[in-house]
């Protein structure tokens, strides 16, 4: 599957948002994609994991012993990916603003892969990233639907991106003047 077929899946969905809006980096951006409005949709949803987990499969070397979802966006993904890959799914979720893997325990030195929904600037994965290793994960790579820093992002792993789609973001006191006289709304979950 190529980026014109995810981003298709995406319009198709009604997920690709223009206006003013607040990312979970700050930044700030003229389009959100709103991977909620996808996830909806089972058959969408399978059709971009199904890929993904092929993808994984082609670019990961070795065992994955689970596949992490980074709530709330990494769920869905991350849970369907993992049925592709035949391995269980588990979730990291915020603590005090905090990543932990809060129901789950995994042995020292398990292999894991972090699949994502969207990826800007990659905090989310690095942080995901911090809280696995506190606990002695070995993360052997990340994954997401949708890269919008089209590979330009560092997350410290191999980073498999089913669709690489550069999107702008600006730093909240440098914005267009196009984007600053639009209200900015902040769909995403961090801080709530
Ligand atoms: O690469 P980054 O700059 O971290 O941006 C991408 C992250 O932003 C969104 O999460 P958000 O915290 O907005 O909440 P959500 O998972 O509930 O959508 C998305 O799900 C990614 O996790
Ligand atoms: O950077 C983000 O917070 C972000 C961007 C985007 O397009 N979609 C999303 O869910 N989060
Ligand atoms: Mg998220």
């Amino acid at each position: 599957m190529d980026t014109g077929e995810v981003l298709e899946i995406f319009r198709e969905a009604g997920a690709v948002l223009e206006g003013h809006f607040i990312l979970t980096s700050g930044l700030r951006s003229p389009v959100f994609l709103q991977k909620a409005r996808v996830f909806m949709h089972a058959d969408k949803t399978e059709r971009l994991c199904r890929a993904l987990a092929d993808k994984v499969r082609a670019e990961v070397p070795g065992r994955i012993d689970y596949v992490v979802g980074p709530a709330i966006g990494g769920l869905i993904p991350a849970y369907e990916t993992s049925r592709h890959l035949g391995v269980p799914a588990i979730w990291v979720e915020r603590e005090n603003g905090v990543f932990r893997l809060r129901r789950f325990e995994i042995e020292k030195g398990a292999r894991v892969v972090i699949v994502e929904d969207i990826v800007t600037t990659g905090l989310s994965i690095r942080e995901t990233i911090t809280c696995l290793r506190d606990i002695g994960a070995d993360v052997v790579a990340a994954a997401c639907i949708i890269d919008r820093s089209a590979g330009k992002t560092d997350v410290g792993v191999p980073l498999v991106a089913l669709a690489e789609y550069e999107v702008p973001a600006y730093p909240a006191d440098n914005l267009p003047p196009e984007l600053a006289k639009l209200p900015a709304v902040k769909p995403g979950s961090r801080n709530i």
